[in-house]
């Protein structure tokens, strides 16, 4: 199974790593704009190969598609990361521009592939990804509930003193500071709901540190966070590649699920060989559903910026 990434700076990379690590893909190749930065990326990965025992084949390119021919799944991580302060949405207007473009030269050499969007706004430049391709909806994968749900089970496992692999829990929404939405009300620590150990305060607490989990990163270290990601990543192309059909909360297409029509925004999936097999459609409370509607509003008036941007 080949899988290319698309920008190797640090998210790209470290995905590549983490792929190449736990043998999820056969080929991995890695490309990027800047001369001889993914060759060089590349070649550190495969140095790692007889230490930690891995056969995956990295290779790095520069700008050459050719070379990213027939891949089972692209990764898009190519445009550039937020600063301290800043917000992902002020991004768009370098990141569509790079996404459009990177989206065309892949899909001349992998026709069928499934593209999995990173680059910020994230719901936005999946929205553009499937509308500018004209792929269908199962096809683009935009990755952000995965990893805003990981920070969640990570503050819930802090605040609970309990291994994170023991709590379950997921946000749904956009993949902004103000609209994702963790749903603490189902979270669990071994099926137990979290609210029977943790009070509203420590809840709330948790969910407010989840929503800006990103912000909170890229103040420490001055660019927005990627070890998690790249590993999020990664978790998402292993249930396609080796058709797990885990349930994860991505980025995707909406046709009246949630009450909602013609964004990207994230939803619980079914992700298997065929990317996007099935959207769950839980059941919400009213409180989960008027924040819903505002994430939607919200994702709904940073893609009509693209009209401007692109035009
Ligand atoms: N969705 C998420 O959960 C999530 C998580 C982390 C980062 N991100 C986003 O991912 C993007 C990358 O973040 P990063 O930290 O890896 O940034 P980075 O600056 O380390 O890497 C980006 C790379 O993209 C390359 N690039 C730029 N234009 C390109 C083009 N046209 N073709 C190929 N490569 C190109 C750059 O040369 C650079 O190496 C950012 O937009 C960031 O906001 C999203
Ligand atoms: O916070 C960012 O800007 C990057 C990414 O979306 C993240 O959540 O880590």
């Amino acid at each position: 199974m080949k899988v290319t990434i698309v920008g190797a700076g640090n998210v790209g990379a470290t995905c590549a790593d983490v792929i190449s690590y736990r043998g999820i893909a056969s080929e991995v190749v890695l490309l990027d704009i800047k001369e001889g930065f993914a060759e060089g990326k590349a070649l550190d990965i495969m140095q790692c190969a007889t230490d930690t025992g891995f056969n995956t084949r990295v290779i790095g390119v520069t700008n050459d598609y050719s070379k990213t021919a027939d891949s089972d799944v692209v990764v898009v991580t190519s445009g550039i990361p937020r600063k301290p302060g800043m917000t992902r949405e002020e991004l768009i207007g370098i990141n569509a521009g790079i996404v459009k473009s990177v989206v065309e030269n892949i899909l001349k050499y992998s026709p069928d592939t499934i593209i999995v969007m990173v680059s910020n706004p994230m719901d936005t430049m999946t929205y553009l990804a499937l509308k500018s391709t004209g792929l269908p909806k199962n096809r683009i994968i935009g990755m952000g509930g995965i990893l805003d749900s990981s920070r969640f089970r990570t503050y819930l496992s802090l605040a609970l003193d309990k291994p994170a692999n023991d709590i379950s829990g997921m946000v749904i929404g956009g993949h902004g500071d103000t609209t994702m939405i963790p749903l603490t009300r189902l979270a669990s620590y071994n099926g137990i709901p979290v609210s029977q150990f943790l009070s509203e305060e420590v809840l709330k607490k948790v969910a407010a540190d989840t929503m800006v989990g990103g912000a909170t990163l890229t103040g420490l270290l001055g660019t927005s966070a990627w070890y998690a990601p790249g590993a999020s990543v990664a978790f998402l192309v292993d249930s396609i590649l080796n058709d797990q059909k885990r349930m994860i909360a991505c980025s995707v297409y909406v046709e009246g699920e949630y009450g909602q029509n013609d964004i990207c925004i994230g939803v619980p999936c079914i992700i298997g060989k065929n990317g996007v097999e099935e959207i769950i459609d839980i059941q919400l409370n009213d409180n989960e559903k008027a924040l819903f509607a505002k994430s939607a509003d919200a994702v709904r008036t940073m893609n009509e910026a693209l009209k401007s941007i692109l035009a």
